[in-house]
């Protein structure tokens, strides 16, 4: 028997509440560097991600691509903390804008949408959208690329109605996700469509199961560097998945051999592996994006403990070595 009118054994400690997500740390010294200066300084620093494959999920059809869930509130966290954020795509700026939900949200105020690979531009402050005036290739092209898909061999079956993005009139992306073979399409596509571009002054930007006639004279790498130029930052994170992202990456290289620190995160795909290899950070698909975006806000509003140890970059204290 216990004894009378003792007091009831103490209530156990609630466990603590888990500790969020830490940011990864790179394996190379340029990218370690590049997210130490983000951390240490956010004010000085700025992030760029790309669209579709990287905030969104890759889906058949275009028209129906949204943010991953989370993208908004993890964008409108970490820019408040931010010199500049951006989201750089081959999109038409203002469709990013409405797929992504980019519009009227707390935080992301000062947002910029460079669209058609830096060609056009949203800002968030105004809700002015810059755009060139289409190039004229564009409406020879529209009218003689029915024949040529025609011409290919590949262009029957139900998937066609759906394969052509006019994308606003300034650019023309023909898709064979939805192909009987998608891959195949892609390459017998490849040829004539390049013929196509060149004889109207257009070039082809080859994606994720899509050749897309843009006009030349932008890349990502020119938005990018621009921009961070504009914004006169001291870092810059890039994202993206695909091979539209090689130039921003290069972009990001040639900043940190002129002393801009810099860190390159590939959103990771089975589709494309050329961005995986240069990478400082490979995480899973946009939920992975998600996931940094909100390690580095938690990082930046409640920084960890700095460890005693000689070989942790300044500002990346308590992310997973
Ligand atoms: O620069 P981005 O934001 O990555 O845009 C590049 C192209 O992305 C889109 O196509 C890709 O996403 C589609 C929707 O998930 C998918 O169906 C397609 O297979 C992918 O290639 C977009 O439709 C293109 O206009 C962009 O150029």
């Amino acid at each position: 028997m216990g004894t009378p009118n003792a007091a009831p054994p103490p209530e156990p400690a609630p466990d603590p509440a888990p500790a969020p997500p830490a940011v990864p740390i790179p394996d190379a010294p340029a990218g370690r560097a590049g997210l130490a200066a983000l951390l240490a300084h956010p004010e000085r620093a700025v992030v760029a991600l790309d669209f579709d494959g990287t905030l969104a999920d890759i889906v058949p059809d275009p028209a129906k691509a949204r943010a991953h869930p989370g993208v908004p509130e993890a964008l409108a966290r970490l820019a408040p903390h931010l010199r500049a954020i951006a989201v750089i795509t081959g999109r038409p700026a203002g469709v990013a804008v409405r797929l992504g939900g980019f519009d009227g949200v707390p935080g992301l105020t000062h947002l910029v949408v460079l669209g058609h690979y830096g060609a056009e531009r949203w800002d968030a402050a105004t809700g002015a959208l810059h755009a060139p005036a289409p190039h004229p290739g564009i409406a020879a092209i529209q009218a003689e690329l029915p024949g040529v898909l025609d011409r290919s061999g590949v262009w029957h079956g139900t998937w066609v109605e759906t394969a052509v993005e006019r994308k606003g009139g300034r650019a023309i992306a023909v898709h064979t996700r939805r192909a009987a073979d998608p891959q195949r399409a892609f390459e017998r596509l490849r040829e004539p469509l390049t013929a196509l571009a060149e004889r109207h002054g257009l070039i082809v930007e080859p994606g994720r199961l899509v050749l897309e006639l843009r006009p030349p004279g932008m890349d990502k790498g020119v938005a990018l560097a621009e921009w961070v130029a504009e914004t006169g930052a001291a870092a810059v994170l890039y994202a993206g998945d695909d091979l539209g992202d090689l130039a921003a990456f290069a972009a990001v290289e040639k900043l940190r051999s002129d002393g801009t620190a810099g860190v390159l995160v590939c959103s990771g795909s089975s589709e494309v592996t050329e961005l995986a290899e240069r990478a400082d950070l490979v995480v899973d698909g946009p939920k992975g994006v998600v996931a940094l975006l909100n390690a580095l806000a938690d990082h930046i509003e409640n920084p960890p403990q700095e460890p005693d140890g000689p070989d942790e970059p300044d500002g990346a204290a308590g992310a997973t070595p």
